[in-house]
């Protein structure tokens, strides 16, 4: 991905780990507006280290982290939250809340302390609400949700959030096939229509191939990133798992199990 003067993230020779265990090295992306964005990459390779990281939730060891140009480290906390909506898989601590009520957490940011709404935070919360086909549950408390009712609350409170890059930690968990299909396309349609850049880790490899703009591989040596079908080209999905188990099919861009 070449470097870009509008860039919403640039990551260079990024290291992610834990005290002085390396997890992942030589991690470079640039993203522009508007782009969704799949991390890829075999149990443990530290596709959750590398989010947490970029979400500033734990530091990098090393190398840089850029948003809109500035580094990560010298952002405000208040600056980071307009800049950034994070969703990780972990449930809400505040599931009693219901999702109207959820939904308007992400307006923080930008109320006074006592959490005021202005007429423009309903408008983004109702937004939200409705690009996440959420206004029949508005009034249901969060712990009466199914797992893809959560995952869309959750989005749609990081969408009301308005930041022009989010973060999502495995969206797609614990999903049947429709779904993630439903999520997926409903972070695509977020980051086309208004411009946001969404990166998410995954490993729903097929899907990602067919719905994201640009994928990462993390694979431990040089963590290839760019457009899925230069990806295929370039065979690098092919090594991603041990080949007398599953197969890459070039053809439709998906996995085959050697039977
Ligand atoms: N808090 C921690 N302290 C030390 N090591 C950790 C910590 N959390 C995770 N790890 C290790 O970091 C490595 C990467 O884990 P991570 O969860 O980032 O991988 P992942 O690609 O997201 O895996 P998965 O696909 O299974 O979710 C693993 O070896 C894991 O054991």
């Amino acid at each position: 991905m070449a470097e870009q003067k509008n860039s919403i993230i640039a990551v260079k020779e990024l290291t992610v780990g834990y005290g002085s265990k390396v997890v992942a090295k030589n991690i470079n992306f640039t993203l522009e507006p508007g782009v969704l964005c799949g991390i890829v990459g075999v149990n443990g390779i530290g596709k959750s280290t590398l989010l947490r990281t970029l979400a500033n939730f734990q530091p990098k060891l090393s190398g840089g982290i850029e948003i809109q140009n500035k580094p990560l480290e010298s952002h405000s906390p208040s600056e980071l939250a307009q800049k950034l909506g994070v969703v990780l898989t972990e449930q809400p601590a505040s599931k009693n809340l219901t999702v109207q009520e959820l939904i308007a957490l992400g307006r923080q940011p930008y109320t006074n302390w006592i959490g005021t709404l202005t007429s423009a935070d309903k408008e983004h919360i109702q937004k939200s609400i409705d690009a996440f086909l959420l206004e029949e549950l508005r009034q249901n408390k969060c712990h009466e949700l199914s797992d893809g009712q959560l995952q869309r609350v959750l989005i749609a409170r990081a969408m009301a959030q308005d930041t022009p890059l989010i973060l999502l930690d495995e969206p797609t968990t614990h999903l049947d096939l429709f779904h993630k299909v439903q999520i997926l396309k409903l972070l695509q349609q977020l980051a086309h229509q208004n411009q946001k850049t969404i990166v998410f880790t995954t490993h729903e490899i097929d899907l990602a191939i067919q719905l994201c703009d640009k994928i990462l591989i993390l694979d431990g040596d040089t963590n290839p990133s760019g457009d899925p079908c230069q990806l295929i080209e370039q065979k690098h999905f092919e090594r991603l798992f041990p080949s007398e188990m599953v197969q890459f099919d070039a053809k439709t861009g998906s996995f085959k199990v050697n039977k």
